[in-house]
Formats: structure tokens, sequence, C-alpha cells
């Protein structure tokens, strides 16, 4: 979960992308731009232990270099098949060398391409998506949502952590405090501007109540917050 030892200096000239510079240095930028990142990962693990059961598919949707799979992947190692699947090149390629012995004894499978045109596998009782969704289009997030949901096993879970707009009036105060949050981490205001300009258009959040009616649309029955950190939340829907 720590990072790897290469510091987030990245200044995005125009459209953000999750090329090789963010690749190298994606660990510390996470630790240093989630609210309360450290709590997220450890619950996202706990959660998610509940509902492994052997021989089942656990899907990480948008697995970057993987490190929201990895403690899972340690702990069942081949007792699970993985299937990752992400649309950068540059992501996969830093995840792939972490998962290689499982690519290699073929029950790890990391697939480059959109999520909503891959074909994931069926049988999962785990699939994670953990800040992922909000990069991929807003019109297919009921159709992946109702996908993920048709590609798991009864009693199995999917947990997903979203940015999102608060919807209560709070917004505007949400958002300052999470540039303050930021800045003490060491980003300066030209990054922090920068980086929001480059990320408009590109990650779009939705109310959180919007999260919740998809996943029931999508037949979720039980669903519910269990993480939330200023204008950043994760739920559990269970099948
Ligand atoms: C913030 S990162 C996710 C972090 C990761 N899940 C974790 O827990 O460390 C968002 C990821 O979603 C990927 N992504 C964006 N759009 C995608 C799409 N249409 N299909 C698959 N992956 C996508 C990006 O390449 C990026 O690696």
């Amino acid at each position: 979960m720590g990072s790897n030892g290469n510091v987030d200096n990245v200044s995005p000239n125009g459209k953000w992308e999750f090329d090789s510079e963010v690749a190298r240095c994606f660990a510390n930028m996470l630790e240093r731009s989630i609210p309360d990142y450290r709590s997220m990962r450890s619950l996202v693990y706990e959660i998610g232990e509940k509902f492994i059961t052997p021989d089942t598919w656990i899907t990480d949707i948008g697995c970057s270099t993987g490190l929201a799979i990895e403690p899972f992947y340690e702990k069942h190692a081949d007792e699970n098949k993985y299937f990752l699947c992400d649309n950068s090149a540059a992501m996969l390629e830093e995840c792939r060398s972490k998962f290689s012995v499982g690519i290699g004894a073929g029950f790890v499978k990391c697939v480059n391409g959109n999520f909503f045109e891959v074909e994931m596998p069926l049988a999962n009782s785990l699939v994670l998506s953990i800040l992922s969704m909000q990069f991929m289009p807003t019109s297919y997030r009921q159709k992946m949502l109702n996908d993920i949901y048709d590609h798991m096993l009864y009693g199995g879970a999917l947990v997903f952590v979203e940015k999102v707009v608060a919807d209560g009036g709070a917004d505007d105060l949400l958002v300052d405090l999470y540039y303050e949050m930021k800045r003490r981490n060491g980003y300066t205001i030209e990054k922090i501007v920068e980086k929001r300009k480059s990320l408009e258009n590109v990650l779009s959040p939705l109310k959180p109540g919007w999260n919740v009616e998809m996943l029931h649309n999508a037949g979720f029955k039980v669903v519910d917050m269990f993480w939330r950190c200023l204008n950043f939340c994760g739920w559990i829907a269970i099948k």
C-alpha cells in the first residue's frame, strides 16, 4: 500500500492522462491526493475479504498499478482467479510486473481496454471499482453496473469508491477543505489548479444518491456507504 519511492511531481499539460509518468509515482499521488486514504484502503480490503470464496473470480475495474487487488492476491494466490482491466497501457505495464507470477501461472488475467467494451468473467465473488468509474462515460455507468451484477455470484459484492459532488449544499466547502488537504500534503497552489483544469471533463463525479440509485437499478439488494471523507465515498453493494 505504501509509496514505491517515486514522489508525484507531475505537471499535466492539457487533458489528464494516466501515462508512464503518472504510473511511476501513482502510489505517492494517491496517498497525497485522497483524503483518509489509508482507512479507505484497509476498509476496502477488510470488507472485500468477507465475500471471497475459493475458485471464484476477483475483478478489479480500472486496476491501475494493482494497488487495490494486491492484498487479496497476496492472501489467496491461486485459490482464486483475478481479472484486472485498465485502458492505460502504461498503468497496466506496472501492474503486469507486480503480478508476473500469477500471469505466468494463468490465474491472473490483465486486459488493456475500456471496461465497458471487455467481456468480464462470470462467477465473481468480489468486484472492486476503486476511484475508476468516475473516469468512464456517465452514460455507460448504469450498463457497467448492470454487467457487474450479472457477472457476480449470489452472495458476492461490489466495493465501489468514487469521488462525488456533495448534494446537501456544502459542496464548495468540502472542495475547499480538499484543496487545503492537498496543500498540507505538499502540493503547490499552481499544481492543484493545473490538475483541477486537467481533470475537467475527464473525471465526472456524480451525486452520492445517483450512484446508490444506479446500484439498486442494477439489482443490488443491499447497498450501504461504508466510508466517506469530504467528497469521496465508498459503498458496499451485495448481490
Ligand atoms: C484513479 S485510477 C484507479 C485507482 C485504482 N483502482 C486503485 O485502487 O489504485 C483510475 C484508473 O481507471 C482507468 N480507466 C479510466 N477509464 C477507463 C476505462 N474506460 N476502462 C478501464 N479503465 C479505465 C485509468 O487508466 C486509471 O488507471
